[in-house]
């Protein structure tokens, strides 16, 4: 809807644009989120920028979104088409960078039979197990976090996607990763040239080597996708009635019209989109606890004052509503450094006026979920990791999505938030209750602190590498840990 017309209304307030290139070369490429927070500071919270003919609008506080992105949502709902990873790498067929329309309404509602709260309660056991897993993997290889974190967060999606597991050796997981390090960077805004001048797209392939190189990956991708999906058809006509997200569509797809190539993609690019965000969250744990060694403690004195969770017991889900400080410090993790600070940005669809100033039809909507969670006025001493400020809300039944922004808004908020976050809870509770996580030390001895400003700077954003010590908290703690890998491998199917 149009509220106002051009005429009544002004631009958007920002810096002094170039004549030609517009902001393109005063917009950094680290930790663009910060940048915007500073422009926000000076210009007023929304603020407007133009990168070579795009128009983007930069969101930093949480009640422009609000309105834009969840009221306003009919207009602020689809997503600029990237040549590089959207036409060529994708086929026009991957969820998160569909544009609004019918497609997109689609694979959101094959998306949500698997994910609404209702059905994610039924994968309890299934995140036990690959939580049983992760906790292993930390004991036996401590210096090896990330991979684990990795394998844990795409284990749980792909279980789910395809009925099967993801072993440590895997190439499935070998391939995936690959699949996953290329699409972040791909995606990334400024990543390649195609996307800010798509006229490049007009040259022909002995110009235009990117384009070969979009395409060698959409084959690799599809060729995993395409396989997993085979061997989950395969396993349906021979009679095998277990249930994953592969066979409910397959047999649902009389109705639902999806393509070959849609169908394989609407099932594997879950595990891509869900990977990164999970697996960077366990880092970013880690070093709050290193930071505030004090919130583990709290945190492990709640664990062992359970009745009934001790040494040879360690937590499962069915404790989340009994443990509300572990509650409360998933949600400052999700708030004190969120998975993809930046936000990822929609594009709006038509001409509209807010607040007095005017939005194009076609503008780039981001929502600047840093600034927005880095709020003084809504989270005091922002910078600070401090489960506490959420303890006030947690009344037994808490929403682990709820009090932050981190997965989003409206039609396009992540679909995957409440096993994402179950994942992350269920991760974080059981390396609480398992391990004493302490600082590195270099090669003379000295404790290294990590800095949060050192992490990388994609669509997501995670810690570069640093030094930490993860140590089992008795060698009763390890053996439970041993004996919870050992079930979970009887139970799990490869
Ligand atoms: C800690 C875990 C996670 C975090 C922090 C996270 C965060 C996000 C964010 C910020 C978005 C963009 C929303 C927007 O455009 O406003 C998103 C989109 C998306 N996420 Fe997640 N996510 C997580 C886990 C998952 C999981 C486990 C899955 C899959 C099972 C998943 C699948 C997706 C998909 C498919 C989209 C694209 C939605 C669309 O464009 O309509 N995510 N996520």
């Amino acid at each position: 809807m149009i509220h106002s017309t051009p005429g009544t209304s002004s631009p958007l307030p920002g810096p002094t644009p170039h004549p030609i290139v517009g902001h393109l070369l005063q917009v950094p490429k680290k930790h663009v989120w910060k940048y915007f927070e500073s422009l926000g500071q000076h210009y007023g919270p929304v603020v407007g920028l133009s990168l070579a003919g795009d128009n983007l609008v930069i969101l930093n506080d949480a009640e422009d979104a609000e309105e834009l992105l969840n009221r306003r949502s009919h207009n602020y709902s689809s997503r600029k088409q990237l040549v590089y990873a959207g036409k060529y790498q994708s086929h026009g067929k991957r969820l998160v960078l569909l544009p609004y329309g019918p497609q997109l309404k689609q694979h959101r509602a094959a998306f949500h039979q698997m994910l609404q709260p209702k059905v994610v309660g039924s994968y309890e056991s299934m995140q036990e197990e690959e939580s049983a897993k992760y906790l292993y993997n930390m004991l036996v290889k401590p210096g090896e976090a990330d991979l684990h974190s990795k394998r844990y967060a795409a284990a749980t999606v792909f279980r789910l996607s395809y009925g099967k597991s993801l072993s440590d050796d895997d190439e499935d997981l070998k391939t995936v990763l690959i699949i996953l390090d290329g699409f972040i960077r791909d995606c990334y805004p400024g990543s390649h040239l195609v996307d800010t001048f798509p006229i490049l797209d007009s040259l022909p392939d002995f110009l235009a080597p990117w384009r070969i190189s979009a395409r060698r990956k959409h084959d690799y991708e599809i060729q995993l996708y395409g396989r997993l999906l085979d061997e989950v058809k395969v396993r349906l006509a021979s009679g095998d009635d277990s249930d994953c997200f592969a066979a409910r569509l397959l047999q649902a797809n009389e109705k639902n019209i999806l393509d070959a190539e849609s169908l394989a993609y609407v099932v594997g690019s879950a595990f891509v989109a869900g990977t990164d965000t999970t697996a960077g969250t366990f880092m970013w744990f880690l070093m709050a606890v290193i930071l505030y060694p004090e919130t583990l403690r709290k945190a492990q004195a709640e664990i062992d004052g359970l009745p009934g969770l001790g040494p040879s017991r360690a937590p499962d889900l069915s404790h989340m509503n009994s443990l509300p400080y572990c509650v409360a410090l998933t949600k400052e993790l999700f708030r004190w450094m969120p998975a993809a600070p930046g936000g990822f940005p929609h594009l709006s669809d038509a001409d509209d006026v807010y607040k007095g100033y005017f939005i194009k039809g076609k503008s780039m909507v981001i929502p600047n979920i840093w600034a927005m969670q880095h709020n003084e006025r809504l989270f005091p001493e922002p910078l600070s990791f401090n489960p506490d400020r959420f303890m006030q809300d947690i009344d037994g039944r808490d929403d682990l999505t709820q009090g932050h922004y981190g997965f989003g808004f409206g039609r396009r908020v992540c679909p995957g938030r409440y096993l994402g976050a179950r994942t992350v809870w269920i991760g974080i509770t059981r390396l609480i209750w398992g391990f004493n996580i302490c600082p590195g030390v270099d090669s003379d001895g000295r404790l290294v602190v990590p800095v949060p400003d050192n992490c990388t700077s994609g669509i997501t954003s995670k810690p570069l590498p640093f030094s930490y010590s993860l140590v089992p908290r008795s060698d009763v703690h390890a053996e439970t840990i041993r004996c919870l890998y050992v079930s979970s491998l009887g139970r799990t199917k490869s």
